[in-house]
C-alpha cells in the first residue's frame, strides 16, 4: 500500500482533503483519526502535524507527503518536491517597525524571530549575513514588541497579522510558498505515485479552467481560434446555418469574461462558459 502523509490540522489541512477527496480518495471523517486506510485505491492516509510531514518522508517511513514549501526547506529533510497543488500560497518575509527601507544586509548582528531557523539560516548565509536566530513556535510577530527580536522572519498571507502588529515587511521575498506534494528523495516512484499525480493535476485544471462554446461565422474562424486556443486545440464543429462553425475550448477561469468580450468583438454570438466537474488531460 502507498502510505501518504496529509496534515492533521493548520492551514493547509481542509484544502488537503477536499482535495483529495475530488481524486476520488477516501478521507476520514472524524478529526480524531489518525489513520485512514483507502483499501479501494490502495492508500494508506497518515495524518501529521504539518511540520513533521517532510520528516517522516525523508526518514523513508512514508511514500509521499503533503506539506508546504516552505515547511519541506526548513526542514531540510531528504525529501524532494514531486508538484506544486494551486493552494496554501504565501510568501515569507522580513518585517520589522519602521523598516520600509531596510535591506537584508541591514539585519547583521541583529537578532530575528521566526519559527523557521532552518529556512532562515541558509538564505541569510547565502547573502553572506551573520544574525541570532530567535526560534519561536508561533505568534513571532509578537517577538519585537516583546523585546526578544529586532525583526521577524515569518509567513504572510494577507499581511493583517504583520500590519497590526506594527511591523512592515522590507528587502526581498525569501520564498514564495504553496502546498506540494513531496516524495523520498533518491528512490523510484513508488507504484501508486502515477495515477495520484494524473487525478490530482485533472482537479487542479478543473479548478482553474472552464469550457466554452460559441458561434462564429467561418471568415472568423482563425481570429476566434486564437483567442481560445484551448489546452491542445479548440474542437471546431460544423453548424446547420451556412457559413458558421462551432467552437469549443477550456480556458483559464479567471479570463473567462475577458476572453468573452474579445469573442464578441471577433463576431461570436451564442457564447456559453460551463464549469468543469472533472477533466484528465
Ligand atoms: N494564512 C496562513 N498562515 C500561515 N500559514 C499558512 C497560511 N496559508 C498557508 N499557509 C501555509 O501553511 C503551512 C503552515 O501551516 P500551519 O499554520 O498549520 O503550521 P504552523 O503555523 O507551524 O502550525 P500551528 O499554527 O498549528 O502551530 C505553511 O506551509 C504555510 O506557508
Ligand atoms: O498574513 P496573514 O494573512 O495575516 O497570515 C499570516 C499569519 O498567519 C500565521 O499564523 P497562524 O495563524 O498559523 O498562527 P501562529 O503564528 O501561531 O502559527 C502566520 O504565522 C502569520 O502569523
Ligand atoms: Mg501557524
Amino acid at each position: 500500500m502507498l502510505k501518504i502523509a496529509l496534515p492533521n490540522k493548520g492551514s493547509l489541512a481542509e484544502e488537503t482533503t477536499a482535495m483529495l477527496r475530488e481524486a476520488g480518495y477516501k478521507q476520514r471523517t472524524d478529526l480524531k483519526d489518525l489513520v485512514l486506510v483507502d483499501e479501494a485505491n490502495g492508500v494508506e492516509f497518515y495524518y501529521l502535524r504539518p511540520r513533521d510531514i517532510a520528516v517522516y518522508v525523508g526518514e523513508r517511513t512514508l511514500d509521499l507527503g503533503f506539506t508546504g514549501r516552505d515547511m519541506l526547506l526548513d526542514s531540510a529533510a531528504e525529501a524532494d518536491e514531486i508538484m506544486p497543488l494551486g493552494f496554501g500560497g504565501t510568501r515569507f518575509r522580513f518585517a520589522a517597525p519602521g523598516a520600509s527601507e531596510w535591506t537584508v544586509a541591514d539585519l547583521e548582528g541583529k537578532r530575528i524571530g521566526t519559527s523557521y531557523p532552518g529556512l532562515l539560516r541558509s538564505y541569510l548565509d547565502s547573502h553572506g549575513v551573520t544574525a541570532r536566530l530567535i526560534k519561536l513556535d508561533g505568534a513571532v510577530e509578537s517577538s519585537v514588541r516583546l523585546g526578544v527580536a529586532d525583526a521577524v522572519a515569518d509567513v504572510v498571507e494577507t499581511g493583517s497579522t504583520l500590519k497590526r502588529a506594527g511591523l512592515v515587511m522590507f528587502g526581498d521575498s525569501i520564498l514564495d510558498s504553496e502546498a506540494i506534494l513531496i516524495k523520498q528523495r533518491g528512490v523510484a516512484d513508488p507504484s501508486g505515485l502515477d495515477l495520484l499525480k494524473r487525478r490530482l493535476t485533472g482537479v487542479i485544471a478543473a479548478r482553474n479552467y472552464r469550457m466554452i462554446d460559441y458561434n462564429v461565422p467561418v471568415e472568423e474562424l482563425e481570429a476566434a481560434c486564437s483567442i481560445t486556443p484551448g489546452i491542445d486545440s479548440p474542437t471546431v464543429s460544423p453548424l446547420h446555418r451556412e457559413g458558421w462553425v462551432a467552437v469549443r475550448a477550456m480556458i483559464p477561469s479567471k479570463q473567462a469574461q475577458a476572453i468573452m468580450d474579445e469573442l464578441w468583438d471577433a463576431g461570436a454570438e451564442g457564447i456559453l462558459v460551463t464549469d468543469i466537474a472533472a477533466c484528465r488531460l
